[in-house]
């Protein structure tokens, strides 16, 4: 079980300050998936890390298992797996095996006792034949795969994910979220992710984070019951602040794909139930790289949409 109480944590440089996370409390219950999502600098990352014991918070705690991440972190240590977006720490000449071999042996494995392990895990991944190939030769979406691995060495009961398939072309993400999802029958796992049909098919649980505050919790079906039907609308002029919902713009016309209780006059062309992405992008202000940010670093709506 994953549980976070009132974190804050501001991180200061160069004289500014920058408030990642505040007053943040979640929970994720044991065999269930949770997901944060959140715009590009919303918090998502600084959670993961806290919750791995990498930073500590200002304010608040945090609980794997009922163990605190500033008061027991070697037994949060030994009840997490992690895998960071920035995963770069394996030794490029040597094989996965031996990789996951190293990795056993520095977390406290016997010799033996590692080498099974790495097979197991190689086969659980889908790596087994590549298991002699040198790190360096593998695919992103292999390593990917022997991250995950390396996450699962100890067999920890908590999982922690930060955009396990980023960069991943989408066979490899799809064969990849296939195996989360066979890992997460006995786990309790975290994971971060841009991607919203990632989030709807992967998590029980989604949590919205923006500016590091939580502004929406719940299942999917929660989260989308929320936002009622979007619409399809035609207009001829963008209405000030909802650049952000344009997604086509064809001789003279925008076109907008846009929540019911937002208020724009224009032709109505069809009305959907809305998806995760929609109610993404109702929630997230300013912060999204929306088409007036576009606009105003030169790049221009009509430039965006072929003309
Ligand atoms: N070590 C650090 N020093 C200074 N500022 C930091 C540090 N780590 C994160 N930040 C800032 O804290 C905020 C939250 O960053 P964080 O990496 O948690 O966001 P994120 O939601 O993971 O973003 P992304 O989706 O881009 O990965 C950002 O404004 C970021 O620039």
């Amino acid at each position: 079980m994953i549980k976070v109480v009132n974190v804050s944590k501001t991180f200061r440089t160069g004289g500014k300050e920058i408030k990642a996370l505040n007053n943040v409390n979640l929970e994720i219950e044991k065999g269930k998936i949770g997901a944060l999502v959140g715009h590009n600098g919303a918090g998502k990352t600084t959670l993961i890390k806290i919750l791995s014991t990498l930073i500590i918070p200002d304010s608040g705690d945090a609980y794997i298992n009922g163990y605190s991440v500033t008061k027991n972190e070697k037994e949060v240590r030994r009840n997490i797996g992690t895998m960071m977006v920035s995963e770069r720490a394996f030794y490029f000449r040597l094989s996965g095996f031996d990789n996951l071999v190293f990795f056993g042996i520095i977390q406290g494995l016997s010799k033996s006792e590692a080498k099974r392990r790495a097979e197991e895990l190689l086969e659980l991944v889908g790596l087994s034949e590549w298991k002699n190939v040198q790190y360096m030769k593998y695919s992103t979406g292999m390593q990917r795969k022997l991250a995950l691995a390396r996450a699962l060495i100890l067999d920890p009961p908590v999982i922690l994910l930060d955009e396990p398939t980023l960069g991943m072309d989408v066979v490899s993400s799809r064969d990849f979220r296939s195996l989360i999802k066979v890992i997460s029958k006995e786990k309790t796992i975290l994971l971060t992710s841009h991607n919203m049909k990632e989030v709807e098919d992967l998590a029980d649980k989604i949590i919205v984070l923006k500016r590091g505050n939580v502004i929406a919790e719940g299942t999917k079906e929660e989260i989308i019951s929320k936002l009622g039907k979007v619409r399809i609308v035609a207009v001829n002029d963008v209405p000030k602040g909802l650049d952000k919902y344009v997604v086509g713009y064809n001789n003279g016309i925008f076109y907008l794909r846009v929540p019911e209780n937002e208020n724009v006059n224009g032709e109505v062309i069809k009305e959907e139930k809305p998806t995760l992405e929609d109610v993404f992008v109702y929630l997230m202000g300013e912060e999204i790289d929306s088409t007036r940010n576009r606009t105003r670093r030169g790049g221009g709506w009509r430039g965006r949409w072929g003309e």
